[in-house]
């Protein structure tokens, strides 16, 4: 950094200085403490410190890496500064927020490529990446050199040179800045720049604080140039010279919360005036209207000169904490970072030279002070070469027309020097009391100036309001102008509707009486007909439970005539099957009797053979007695004979008396369920299938009973036959007897015979006894059978019958008080209500409509048409934002001009 002056190329666009906010992440110390973050980010570009938002060109949160910070503020000006562009990158914020992290990192190298090392700073990422793009190029002479000072104190120190010494800086007419005896070195690599970073490091004067153990205590600037030389085809060599100064400020503290003490006070009074002093810088850069810049208040603003508001590429990094407890200095950062938002840069590139034009400049330059140094070794006078004394005897001679010597032309001269050097010394006295007055004069003007300066803008802004005010005012009339004939138009037709509404106002209220008469007449009449309703409700309640117990009652009176019924049934069951029984042992009674006369035959029977055997021996004798005999014999076998169809015919009477009994019985018996049972059948259906059961069952044990009574027939029929066939017999063999008697001469045939039919007679009666006691065994058997079976099933299905029926006629009962129950509590009220509602309705609508007073016509009803009035009234913007906006169209003059000039 010898020499910060170069040639310029006509200025290029303005282009402001880039600022990024970087927020460190809470230190462990913080963490344990539990401090809380104040800073939240919504989006790249934009942050909120308690509730006030900021908008920078990015925001790094806290989470950022070195090498994203870095690809988006740093990268970008390496081709730049190849390309012969001067850059600037600053690190500013409060101490301990980062600066020295920001630049140089952890350490001052790399490890790998300059992309992959994650925790190298700016500067030695720098170091490789120009190596990197430089080696892209081809014939190209790259010269590359680093400088690096410290400002301490309002000192510059050379952090690379092996002496303290301290150096000073000059300005040159033009304001560039160069650094007397700075120490640049060459270097050609990116491991040699990090190596005299870390060597500058060494030297740089840090101490902790309560803020930052290891505080920079210095405001640093490491500069690495490069200088380029491409020769053209035509031979001709482009000279490129860039350079990037990475400067790395003393944080800003407050001294109490430092806690310096003496010397580092001091030392802090420094950095604060200096970071004061570039706050200042800043804030008159953004104040367009400022023309003094403070540059030369500080020798850190001087260093940053050209890189503030001059023709540098600069980029600002903030770094903020996010710390609850520092949120003062966070906010006095992010304050000063918008503010240099505002500061417009030229950046040139710097001039290219051929090396033609720039040798022969340095040999003319170096020819000179060679013969200046030879003369002053030699002694020989003016320090200056004969060859220059004598263009000057020569240019005496020309001005003065003498031909003087050097000697004596010197001594006149210092005669009149002295003279004029004593009217000098008074005309500087003069000139420097002059000068002191102009000066005041000056700042008088000015201040002057800057106060017309002041009213001029104001008076422009003034101007700009008032025409704009104008402008707006005829703009209002117009607006008003409508807006009263358009409130005229609507101020008729608001009268006319309001006659309108005032007439149907009256009609609403009377109508409202009407009506209000008409539901208290309705109330008065729903009440009436409430209790009413509610004594009907409650007569017609006792009706029906009185008839409904009536009906039970009734129910229950069936219930037990059926049950008796039944009962009387099962009597007549139980007596017909009595009787029945009784009617079988008649029957029996007479196959006994019908036993007994065959057994009386067959006594006779023996008897007859007795007489026949007596008659044998007594043939004589018995011939006397034949007429006797036959009489005798012929009137037994006549009364046997009577005396068996008597009992035929009793047999057959008794088995058509019982036939015709039981029949009769019966059918008055089935007639009389049938009766019942339909009586049932009608009272209540759900019985039906159970009755008609029961009257099948019936009917199968009536069908029984006829069988039965059919085979007792039959057998009855066969035993007359048998009977009857016997009487035949019987008399087939009394007349066979008598012809025998007639034939008695021939006796002893005929006796033979005779024994031979009575015996074939014994075992036919014998034959018919045993069929007999079979037919009466069978008889007996089936008849008992019979008789159990019809008493159990009579008696099962009476008994469930009667169940069935008690559990049926409870059921009804029970459904036909519940039912009665809900028939008494709505089907009368219902319809008398909804009856009585019609009639309500009517008596309503009634004295509603016929009474409602109709609305008269009261004037028409205003046309709908469109009034054209302004719909909206535009708003008058705050003086506030007209000021802003007039700043703003003169800015833009002011950048138009100067593109122009
Ligand atoms: N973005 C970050 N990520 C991780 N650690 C960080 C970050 N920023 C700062 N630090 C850490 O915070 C501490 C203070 O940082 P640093 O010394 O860089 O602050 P400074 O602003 O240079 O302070 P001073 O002005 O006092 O020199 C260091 O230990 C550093 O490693």
């Amino acid at each position: 950094m010898s020499s910060m002056t170069q040639k310029r190329k006509t200025p290029q666009h303005l282009q402001n200085v880039k600022v990024v906010v970087r927020i460190r992440p809470l230190s462990k110390q913080e963490e344990d403490q539990n401090v809380k973050s104040v800073i939240t980010t919504h989006t790249h570009r934009e942050l909120v410190l308690k509730e006030k938002k900021y908008s920078f060109d990015r925001v790094f949160k806290s989470t950022a890496t070195q090498i994203e910070l870095y690809l988006h503020v740093i990268a970008p000006l390496i081709q730049d500064v190849i390309e012969g562009y001067n850059c600037t990158v600053f690190a500013y914020g409060q101490t301990g927020t980062g600066k020295t992290y920001t630049m140089t990192g952890d350490k001052c190298n790399l490890v790998g490529n300059w992309r992959e090392d994650i925790h190298a700073g700016v500067i030695p990422r720098a170091a490789f990446h120009i190596f990197h793009e430089l080696d892209k190029l081809s014939n190209v002479d790259v010269n590359v050199k680093v400088s690096y000072i410290e400002l301490y104190n309002e000192e510059i120190r050379d952090l690379l040179s092996d002496n303290e010494n301290i150096l000073q800086m000059y300005s040159d007419n033009k304001g560039a800045v160069t650094i007397h005896g700075l120490t640049e070195i060459s270097v050609h690599n990116g491991e040699g720049i990090c190596k005299y970073l870390q060597r500058g490091i060494f030297k740089r004067q840090i101490a902790p604080t309560l803020m930052n153990h290891q505080s920079s205590r210095s405001h640093t600037v490491f500069t690495i140039s490069i200088n380029t030389r491409e020769t053209t085809i035509c031979g001709d060599d482009i000279l490129k010279a860039g350079k990037i100064n990475l400067v790395d400020l003393a944080g800003s503290e407050n001294i109490a919360k430092s806690g310096c003490k003496e010397i580092r006070a001091v030392e802090l009074a420094n950095i604060n005036k200096s970071l004061l002093t570039l706050g200042r810088v800043i804030h008159a850069l953004a104040d367009k209207s400022n023309k003094h810049v403070p540059y030369r208040d500080s020798k850190l603003t001087r260093i940053l000169q050209d890189s503030l508001g001059g023709h540098t590429k600069t980029a600002i990094i903030a770094t903020v904490s996010p710390a609850l407890n520092s949120h003062e200095e966070t906010s006095s950062t992010l304050e000063y970072a918008s503010r240099a938002r505002d500061i417009k840069n030229t950046p040139t590139v710097n001039e290219k030279m051929t090396k033609n034009e720039v040798i022969e400049g340095l040999v003319k330059e170096i020819d000179k002070l060679q013969k200046d140094l030879d003369a002053a070794r030699s002694g020989t006078g003016f320090y200056v070469n004969k060859e220059n004394y004598e263009k000057m005897i020569d240019a005496i001679v020309a001005v003065t027309g003498e031909h003087i010597t050097p000697d004596e032309l010197m001594d006149r001269k210092a005669e009149r020097i002295k003279s004029l050097e004593d009217r000098l010394y008074s005309r500087m006295r003069e000139f420097d009391e002059t000068v002191e007055q102009c000066k005041k004069h000056k700042e008088e003007l000015e201040n002057a100036m800057a106060m017309i300066k002041d009213k001029d803008n104001i008076l422009e802004q003034e101007k700009f309001l008032s025409k704009w005010f104008e402008d707006q005012t005829s703009e209002k009339l117009e607006e008003a102008q409508k807006l009263l004939s358009a409130t005229k138009t609507l101020h008729s037709e608001k009268e006319i509707l309001l006659a309108k509404l005032e007439h149907q106002f009256n009609i609403n209220v009377s109508n409202q009486k009407l009506t209000h008469t008409a539901v208290s007449n309705a109330v008065s009449m729903l009440d009436e007909f409430g209790s009413q309703e509610s004594k009907r409700i409650k007569l017609s309640e006792k009706k029906v439970k009185e008839q409904v117990e009536k009906n039970v009652l009734e129910l229950q009176r069936n219930f037990h005539d059926t049950s008796n019924s039944i009962k009387k049934l099962r009597e007549d069951c139980e007596t017909r099957i009595r009787e029945y029984k009784n009617g079988f042992s008649i029957k029996k009674t007479i196959s006994v009797k019908s036993k007994y006369y065959l057994d009386t035959m067959r006594e006779k029977t023996r008897v007859v053979e007795d007489v026949l055997s007596q008659y044998a021996q007594q043939l004589d004798l018995v011939k006397s007695e034949v007429p006797k005999m036959e009489e005798s014999y012929r009137q037994n076998s006549i009364k046997y004979f009577d005396e068996a169809l008597t009992l035929i015919k009793l047999s057959d009477d008794i088995t058509s008396r019982i036939n015709s009994e039981q029949t009769r019985r019966h059918h008055e018996n089935l007639d009389h369920t049938e009766k019942t049972l339909t009586e049932r059948i009608k009272e209540n259906e759900s019985l039906i299938a159970l009755l008609q059961k029961r009257i099948n069952e019936d009917s199968i044990t009536l069908k029984r009973i006829q069988v039965d009574r059919d085979s007792v027939a039959n057998a009855e029929e066969r035993t007359r036959e048998c009977l009857l066939e016997r009487a035949n017999n019987l008399e087939k063999l009394s007349k066979e007897a008598l012809e025998g008697l007639q034939s008695c001469y021939q006796l002893p045939k005929l006796i033979a015979i005779q024994n031979a039919k009575i015996q074939e007679l014994q075992a036919v009666i014998q034959e018919f006894e045993n069929k007999l006691n079979e037919i009466s065994s069978v008889l007996n058997k089936k008849h008992e059978e019979i008789t159990e079976y019809t008493i159990e099933t009579f008696n099962t299905s009476i008994s469930n019958t009667c169940k069935s029926i008690e559990e049926a006629m409870d059921e009804k009962i029970k459904n036909l008080l519940n039912s009665v129950d809900m028939v008494v509590g709505k089907t009368d009220t219902v319809d008398s209500f909804t009856k009585f509602i019609c009639h309500m309705k009517e008596v309503l609508v009634q004295q509603i409509l016929d009474k409602n007073v109709k609305a008269k016509h009261v004037g028409d009803t205003p046309v709908r048409q469109s009034t054209s009035y302004p719909l909206r009234i535009k708003e008058v913007a705050p003086r506030e934002a007209l000021i802003e906006k007039f700043k703003q169209s003169t800015e833009q003059k002011m950048e138009e001009s100067d593109i122009d000039y």
